[in-house]
């Protein structure tokens, strides 16, 4: 049992404070938004990922969580220090450090003894040090001594539990072989490998593993663009190419391009870095470029089946950036709905859960249903942006009867294109030949 702190209770914070009090830790987990913490105190979780709040509730009840505002006091009684607050992107695409060093500032006031600080933010290489000058500098107690780790966090948002139990694997990067082993150890209870290497690497392998999933991504939606000029199958093409073990099939899910609070950030800041060292890293440039118009093409497809959208009344089945999340953070309805709306469409949108956060977003004309067919009802055409299970699993016969016109244009490729075909739908997917009629009112001038 070691007694952890952990500062900042986002999506990291939160999900990693809760995993080390799961295994027998006594954890802090500590934010300066008081809203949050109350919240936390009074067994609210703020964040929607499944299997939090029992994880949360069940640690608390057995007096191995706890939540503060005190940070200060909280890095007093801990003997290892987690920063896990946020590094947004700054407007010029940086990674925003002021979180991480006011973090680290307060460490430094408060290091009353030994301790180990863990950076479980994703910063830019050289953190490391950064945090340890900083902690240095603001060293309440002259005598008191500490080591600096990197541990960046892989978890996914919606599957964060299993992915923090069952971990790949979990880098350690440290100068101090001693702390480094602390924090390895700290990892048994967990179903992984522990992979060691110095903190430059450790804080290198997150933005490089991050990067290539999003290189994978532009990479099969590039495929998928050549694959609708040419007359192939890219969800086929996929899975033929992911057999071949080298390659994997993981993260080649053609679609609309990846949002969320992760890849776009990261992309950008791993460009800058790359920009700051003297090279110019152009392949993932090239990555972020055809991931931000990948967004558009649903829009495109949309006038391509309804002609003009002025007037047209649009179904948008989902917004969060990705299922089982209602975090809204570069979804890419961020962008396709505010330009259905530019564009003189009237929106009716559902998420299961993102809704709330999405309406605080989405421009107001946007209204909002609390069901798949109240969405659709009437509709000119539907947009599929997230490929909840409740949209996959949606009786097809039924949508075709409730929509105005049988017309889905589908971001994410839920549906088979032999069954759009069967239920007299005119689909257009993502890398996939378009079903049925291309525009109404084209054709119509035509006849
Ligand atoms: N969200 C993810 O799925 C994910 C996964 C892996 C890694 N990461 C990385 O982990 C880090 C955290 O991400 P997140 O999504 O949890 O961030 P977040 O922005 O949702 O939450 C950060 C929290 O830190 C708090 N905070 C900021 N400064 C503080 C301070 N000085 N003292 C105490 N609390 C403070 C904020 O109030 C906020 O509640 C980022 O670097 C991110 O890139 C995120
Ligand atoms: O084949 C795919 C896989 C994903 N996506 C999109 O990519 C984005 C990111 O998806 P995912 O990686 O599942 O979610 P995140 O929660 O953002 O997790 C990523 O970002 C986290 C924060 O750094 C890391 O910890 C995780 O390892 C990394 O997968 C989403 O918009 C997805 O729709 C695709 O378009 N095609």
């Amino acid at each position: 049992m070691r007694n952890i702190t952990v500062i900042g209770t986002g999506y990291v914070g939160l999900v990693s404070g809760s995993c080390f009090a799961e295994v027998g830790n006594r954890v802090i987990c500590c934010d300066v938004d008081e809203r949050k913490i109350n919240l936390l105190q009074s067994g609210v979780v703020p964040i929607y990922e499944p299997g939090l709040e029992e994880m949360v509730a069940r640690n608390k009840e057995q007096g191995r969580l706890h939540f503060t505002t005190d940070v200060g006091a909280a890095i007093e009684a801990s003997d290892i220090v987690y920063i896990a607050v946020g590094t947004p992107m700054s407007e010029t695409g940086e990674a925003d450090m002021r979180y991480v060093m006011s973090a680290a500032k307060k460490v430094g006031e408060h290091l009353n003894g030994y301790k180990i600080i863990v950076n479980k933010s994703t910063v830019p290489v050289g953190t490391g040090e950064l945090v340890r000058e900083v902690v240095q500098a603001n060293k309440m107690a002259p005598w008191a001594t500490f080591d600096v780790v990197s541990n960046p966090e892989f978890l996914r948002e919606g599957s964060a539990l299993s992915d923090c139990m069952n971990m790949d694997r979990a880098v350690v990067g440290s100068d101090s072989f001693a702390a480094a082993k602390e924090i390895a150890e700290l990892h048994a209870p967990f179903n992984t490998r522990v992979f060691m290497t110095d903190l430059e690497s450790a804080e290198m392998i997150k933005y490089a593993a991050n990067t290539f999933l999003a290189t994978k991504i532009s990479f099969i939606n590039a495929i998928a663009n050549i694959c609708e000029r040419v007359g192939a199958n890219v969800s086929d093409v996929a899975e033929g190419m992911g057999m071949d073990s080298r390659i994997g099939g993981k993260f080649l899910q053609a679609g609309i391009g990846y949002g969320g609070s992760c890849f776009p950030k990261d992309t950008y800041a791993l460009a800058h870095i790359a920009d700051k060292s003297g090279y110019e890293f152009e392949l993932l440039k090239s990555v972020i470029r055809t991931n931000q118009k990948q967004r558009m093409l649903v829009v495109d497809k949309l006038r391509e089946a309804l002609g003009s959208l002025s007037g047209k009344r649009i179904a948008v089945l989902g917004l969060a950036f990705k299922p089982n999340t209602d975090d809204m953070r570069e979804a890419p309805s961020l962008t396709i709905v505010p330009e259905l709306i530019r564009a003189g469409a009237s929106v009716r949108a559902y998420d299961p859960i993102a809704s709330d956060a999405a309406s605080r977003l989405l421009p107001s004309e946007v209204l909002y249903a609390d069901s798949v067919e109240a969405t659709v009802t009437g509709c000119d055409a539907c947009v599929i942006l997230t490929e909840w299970s409740e949209v996959m699993s949606m009786s097809l016969a039924q949508v075709r009867t409730l929509l105005a016109r049988p017309i889905i244009i589908d971001g994410r490729n839920c549906f088979g294109l032999e069954e759009m075909e069967r239920e007299g739908f005119i689909y257009h997917s993502i890398g996939r030949r378009p079903i049925g009629a291309v525009n109404d009112e084209r054709q119509s001038v035509n006849f």
